[in-house]
């Protein structure tokens, strides 16, 4: 009787201490194997610090009002990169967006010899380029695009549009003397639009040019717009600008089949159209069709002129606020001046001999960034500054903080051309972007800049009226909002 009762009980106590044991050993075991797995954990790659924002609209609202706002589009950046260092992360228009800001990553990503990254812009801005542009195309649509595309950017093009530039730019100073206020954007963006049109298509003059001006301007507002598509959007309104842009483009290609024009046309819609019509060429060679001749007709437009407008009148801004730059400019470009005025046409070899000049433009470039930042789609899960990219996400290379970065250059936001006396860091200059998507008409630029240079400097005195820096606003690349307004007194050469 004792031994019925006893034995059940002695049952119990032995199943209580067997559950306490296993209990322990199950608890001993998990913090073993989480001791054995900690190092590992800790060495994991965490995901790039940064806020992404409200459910669905992420940080949209405070980019759009960056865009919106005196401080320009950059600012959305900068305050995040003072915030959360060298890589961030944020989330725009429904994507994630990392940007990244030192040399190293730019080299990693610019170079992309892992074949990680591809370029990407968001998807509204490649509505407006055409999914043919150089721009949007992907990896290998896009080499193919680039080796037509590279062959018209050659020395002989560069001399034949140096030529036309500077007719273009000296006819043009020569009526600003009547102005006596000029404001420095509006005519830049005229005198690139007429040389950028004239190097394309031949279009020179006429109500043609007008349109087309005003439709590029268009385009390019829409870019940086919301994608809504009601008739009083400015996205709306770029995409019927857009629509006319081809048309025009049709018509000119119609016209030159039908009118079978001689091939001599030194055009480079006419080179890309030989490409395609001559049956003679061998398949080898890779023709573009109609389609991509539009569309990247429209993006050589857009990607040169506002950048290069831009570009010129920051530089002529930053020229009127340092008085000591201006003085070495005027020995350099009057001694210049004793060869070019005995021309008709300033030369590329007349540019080769602009040192201080050229380290003008190179200093305003950085200054000013007129491309703040390059976008790049991640392919795959890769890791930059020590975190974790996932597939899938946009990396954006910072230009404009690798370009104030204090230690890459001192005193970052003094204007100093002669900080490049000496050979840059490698990555530390990278207006013109680098790798296999570097700008393609970087030395046209470069040209623009030092002809414009040459001949305002030796004709011109100026003053810089309004010293404000804000940026315009919906501009897709860093412009000045008040266009700089300068006054012009001529120079008595006598
Ligand atoms: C100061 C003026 C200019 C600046 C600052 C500039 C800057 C840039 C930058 C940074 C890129 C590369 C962006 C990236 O890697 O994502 C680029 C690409 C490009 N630029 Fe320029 N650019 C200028 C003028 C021009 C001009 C005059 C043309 C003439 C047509 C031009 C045509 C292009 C083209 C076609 C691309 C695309 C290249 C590709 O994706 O393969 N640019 N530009």
């Amino acid at each position: 009787m004792l031994n019925s009762l006893l034995w059940p009980h002695a049952n119990t106590c032995l199943c209580f201490y067997a559950a306490v044991v296993l209990c322990v050993l199950v608890f001993l075991i998990g913090q073993l194997v989480k001791m054995l797995l900690s190092p590992y954990q800790e060495s994991m790659p965490q995901i790039p610090p940064g806020s992404q924002g409200l459910p669905l609209i992420g940080e949209t609202l405070q980019f759009m009002a960056a865009i919106n706002s005196a401080k320009g589009f950059y600012d959305f950046v900068r305050i995040r990169s003072l915030r959360y260092g060298n890589c961030f992360k944020t989330s725009i228009f429904g994507q994630t967006h990392v940007f990244v800001s030192s040399t190293e990553s730019a080299k990693a990503i610019l170079n992309n010899d892992s074949g990680k990254f591809t370029k990407r812009y968001i998807k509204s801005i490649a509505e407006l380029v055409g999914d043919q542009s150089l721009l949007c195309a992907s990896h290998q649509h896009h080499k193919l695009i680039r080796s037509r595309l590279i062959n018209l950017f050659s020395t002989t093009s560069l001399s034949l549009f140096i030529q036309q530039f500077d007719k273009l730019l000296v006819k043009s100073l020569h009526t600003w003397e009547n102005e006596g206020t000029i404001i420095v954007l509006d005519q830049a963006l005229k005198i690139t639009f007429k040389a950028m049109c004239k190097m394309l298509m031949s279009i020179e003059d006429g109500q043609e040019l007008v349109i087309l001006q005003q439709d590029i301007a268009h385009v390019c507002e829409a870019m940086l717009a919301f994608p809504l598509r009601f008739p009083w959007t400015r996205f709306y309104k770029g995409l019927k600008a857009r629509k006319r842009i081809m048309s025009t483009l049709e018509k000119i290609m119609a016209e030159r089949r039908r009118c079978s024009l001689p091939n001599n046309q030194q055009d480079f819609l006419q080179h890309l159209m030989i490409g395609n019509d001559d049956k003679s060429c061998s398949e080898q060679v890779s023709r573009l069709t109609d389609s991509e001749i539009k569309d990247n007709i429209l993006t050589m437009i857009i990607a040169g002129q506002d950048t290069t407008a831009s570009a010129i009148t920051w530089m002529v801004k930053f020229l009127g606020e340092n008085q000591n730059v201006l003085d070495r400019l005027y020995a350099e470009q009057f001694h210049i001046a004793d060869k070019t005025s005995k021309r008709p046409f300033v030369t590329l070899e007349d540019l080769n001999e602009m040192p201080y000049a050229s380290k003008v433009v190179k200093e305003s470039l950085r200054l000013a960034s007129i491309v703040p930042w390059f976008p790049r789609l991640s392919l795959d899960e890769c890791e930059i500054e020590g975190f974790k990219i996932m597939k899938g996400w946009n990396i954006n290379i910072d230009a404009k903080s690798i370009h104030l970065d204090p230690i890459l250059y001192e005193e970052p936001n003094t204007f100093n051309p002669s900080r490049f006396d000496d050979d840059s860091k490698p990555y530390s200059f990278v207006a013109f972007g680098m790798g296999g998507r570097t700008c393609l008409g970087m030395n046209m630029a470069r040209a623009m800049m030092l002809v414009f240079l040459h001949r305002l400097v030796t004709t011109y005195k100026w003053k810089v009226i309004d010293s404000d820096s804000s940026i315009e606003k919906w501009a897709l690349f860093s412009r000045l909002r008040t266009g700089c307004p300068i006054h012009v007194s001529r120079i008595n050469t006598n």
